[in-house]
């Protein structure tokens, strides 16, 4: 008979890293159900592609995007807006599957905001040297909501600064099943990407894949 060391684990207990007022890492919160997650991205990618978007500014943004919810962000040379359909197909984004709704919802809660009801879900991936220079996500109109962030595949630096460009920023290692949430006092925080490493993931290969649910009215 053969033993399986591993067949009986647990899957890893969600630890609390408290970055800032109203921001929280809660690490491994959806390390379960990475691969079925995963597995609903690659549908969601199959109606509406990832895609390089260009700034207002005119560059290429080195993450491909996409979106699935009600709405989708967007941004091209008339500048960054939600868009209740794809540009690209010219359809509505799929839908946000109903795991993913009920582990972002709960995932806010944790993060002590009880009453988050996502309609919007950016899917970013990140190739190898893709980064997200430090921004704020301000493009919603209500900040009473908080970003509900989760992350795949491949490790990356998360940079997670304050309200000015110019305040220091703490930077974290955020790997497979991390979810981070702000809002609050937190929710214009300065935060970003830097750019991934080389590097080989099971789940994903050679990218990192990170979901970010929004609330928009
Ligand atoms: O990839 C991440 O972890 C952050 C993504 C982000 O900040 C954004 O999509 O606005
Ligand atoms: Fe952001």
């Amino acid at each position: 008979m053969t033993f399986d060391l591993f067949e009986h684990l647990e899957p890893p207990e969600v630890v609390r890293e408290n970055l800032a007022p109203g921001a929280v890492i809660l690490r491994h919160f959806v390390l379960p159900q990475a691969r079925t997650i995963l597995a609903q991205v690659a549908a969601v990618v199959k109606c509406s592609p990832f895609r390089h978007m260009t700034t207002p500014g005119g560059y290429g943004m080195s993450v491909a995007m996409t979106n699935c919810g009600d709405y989708g962000w967007v941004t091209d040379r008339q500048g960054y807006r939600y868009s209740d359909e794809d540009p690209l197909t010219g359809k509505p984004w799929p839908p946000i599957a109903s795991l993913l709704y009920q582990l972002a919802v709960a995932a806010a809660e944790q993060g002590g905001f009880s009453d988050f009801q996502p309609n919007v879900c950016l899917i970013n991936r990140y190739a190898i040297g893709a980064k997200m220079s430090l921004h704020q996500d301000k493009d919603e109109k209500n900040f009473t909501y908080p970003i509900v962030s989760m992350s795949f595949g491949l490790p990356a630096v998360f940079q997670f600064g304050g309200l000015s460009r110019s305040d220091t920023v703490q930077k974290c290692l955020l790997t497979q099943g991390d979810v981070v949430v702000w809002g609050g006092a937190s929710r214009l925080a300065y935060h970003g990407i830097l750019p991934v490493k080389a590097g080989h993931h099971p789940d994903t290969e050679d990218c990192r894949i990170n979901l970010t649910f929004r609330q928009i009215d």
